[in-house]
């Protein structure tokens, strides 16, 4: 690992805090980092030692408050987390990073918005468009800077999207591998996941591949 000063050059997130966080998958150290402008509060969830190894299997997360902590079946955010975790304690060396840019980067209150479109036919690209904004406004540059701080540079991504995999190479992240993350469908997310793979280029095939 880089000393403290190298690791926080230049960095528009800046790490605030740290413990030890049991969870039922495992003991995880868990990170809170601080991006500056929005303040919003990142966290890194990591276990074994993964600035020490090749290819750390990796998961980045985007908030979802109704799919995480409400068990909303509207979309399959809720179980990848509890696979990507699971995923990473069987491995015993890891790092999730989640990221708190709810509803694709819409925050709480708009995605909501657009559930309610959504309930009146329109699909989820069509409801953001609707509501003014473009289908995903994320960004990975917070994520690719708390991996650098955690000392990895080289992961496996736990991932569908293939726009992820690519923001995160333009941030610098080297992505040797695409492993994928599927949830069970069901009777509520099914257009959903349909609208992502058909409008949004999602990869739902299980074989894992190179890009
Ligand atoms: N605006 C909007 N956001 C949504 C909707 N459904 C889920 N989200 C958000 O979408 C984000 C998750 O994105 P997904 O496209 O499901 O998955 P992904 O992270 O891009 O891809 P994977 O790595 O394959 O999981 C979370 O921030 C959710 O809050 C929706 O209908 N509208
Ligand atoms: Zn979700």
């Amino acid at each position: 690992m880089n000393s403290e000063s190298d690791r926080t050059a230049n960095l528009s997130v800046s790490h605030q805090s740290h413990c030890r966080m049991p969870t039922r998958h495992g003991c995880f150290r868990m990170h809170v980092f601080e991006e500056q402008g929005s303040g919003r509060e990142h966290v890194a969830l990591v276990m074994g030692e993964p600035e020490c190894a090749d290819a750390v299997l990796c998961r980045v997360h985007s908030e979802c408050l109704t799919g995480e902590v409400l068990g909303s079946l509207r979309c399959d955010c809720g179980s990848q987390l509890d696979d990507a975790m699971h995923r990473i304690a069987e491995a015993g060396c890891g790092v999730l990073v989640y990221l708190r840019q709810e509803g694709r980067g819409i925050g709480l209150t708009e995605k909501i918005r657009a559930y309610a479109l959504q309930d009146e036919g329109l699909d989820t690209v069509e409801a953001n468009e609707r509501l003014g904004f473009d289908a995903d406004l994320r960004q990975y540059g917070p994520a690719a800077e708390i991996l650098r701080w955690l000392g990895v540079s080289r992961i496996r991504l736990m991932t569908n999207n293939p726009a992820k995999l690519a923001a995160l190479r333009a941030e610098g992240v080297e992505v040797a591998r695409r492993e994928a993350i599927i949830a069970d469908p069901n009777a509520h997310n099914e257009g959903y996941l349909n609208t992502k793979r058909l409008r949004m280029g999602h990869l739902f095939e299980p074989d894992n591949s190179q890009s």
